[in-house]
């Protein structure tokens, strides 16, 4: 793995030895996020036949450098639960996304939609982490994991009450999976080593997850044409970010593409 994700790794794992100086694991059990009650990711994103948005609250990204000058997280997200996103993604990075833990916490005051927490997870105390920040769920990547490592994590995120959203690439990726203990699998279709998106490839990968597993399609997604095409795959969810902070209006752009979704689903598929 020679690319971006090594080094946004390598920084998450330099800022971790500080952090944890500053909050230790135990701390965290006095945080609010403990006292609120879980929502089930899960189960929102599978709960229909139509394909359910994740809605992704992000100011900057590596790639693309601040995608939403004017940003201000919590109108946004509540704009979403408005327009009738399934659930929200809140990037907490800070050096390549400009996140914050705050904006999640801030956020989970206010919505009642489930919450996923989009970060590069590599020990169990961002997992603790995240739950004490009011989380529903994490974003396990499987890329940035070695060995026992992965399992680690996604048992962490079991024991503090938080689905887990395990991110593949490629068919290494998911060959390192136990599905006994994974149920929501996401696919990024973007390189990380180019950037280029392929819809397509990412379809195919998620395919191959056992029955029963919910699908999510993540990354370059923004038309109903995509929306329709991920349906009839039989995928459940797609998660979508930078085209929505792009629009004045990001709840008006998530129901404008769900009312496109079924459109084009009529049109080409029925
Ligand atoms: O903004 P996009 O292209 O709609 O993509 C959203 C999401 O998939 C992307 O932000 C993402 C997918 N996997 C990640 C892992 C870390 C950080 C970010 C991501």
């Amino acid at each position: 793995m020679s690319n971006i994700l090594e080094q946004i790794t390598a920084q998450t794992a330099y800022d971790l030895v500080k952090r944890k100086k500053q909050v230790s694991f135990a701390d965290f059990n006095s945080f609010e996020g403990f006292e609120k009650k879980h929502l089930s990711f899960k189960s929102t994103l599978s709960g229909t036949d139509s394909i359910s948005i994740i809605a992704e609250v992000k100011k900057a990204s590596p790639s693309k450098g601040v995608i939403r000058p004017d940003f201000d997280p919590v109108d946004i997200a509540l704009r979403y639960e408005e327009a009738g996103a399934a659930a929200i993604s809140v990037l907490t990075d800070k050096p390549f996304f400009k996140g914050d833990l705050d904006y999640l916490e801030a956020i989970s005051k206010r919505t009642q939609l489930p919450l996923l927490r989009k970060d590069f997870i590599i020990d169990p105390y961002q997992v603790k982490e995240t739950r004490a920040y009011g989380a529903d769920a994490v974003l396990i990547i499987v890329a940035i994991t070695e060995g026992k490592q992965l399992d680690e994590l996604i048992h962490a995120a079991k024991e503090f009450g938080l689905d887990a959203l395990v991110e593949c690439y490629d068919q290494n990726d998911l060959d390192r999976i136990n599905f006994d203990i994974v149920d929501i699998l996401g696919v990024n279709n973007r390189d990380l080593k180019n950037f280029e998106v392929d819809v397509h490839r990412g379809i195919s990968l998620l395919k191959k997850a056992p029955k029963g597993t919910v699908l999510v399609s993540e990354s370059g997604l923004s038309t109903g044409e995509d929306m329709a095409l991920l349906q009839k795959e039989g995928i459940h969810s797609a998660l979508i970010g930078e085209y929505f902070m792009r629009q004045k209006d990001p709840g008006k752009a998530v129901r404008g593409l769900l009312e496109n979704a079924k459109v084009e689903f009529k049109k080409q598929y029925s």
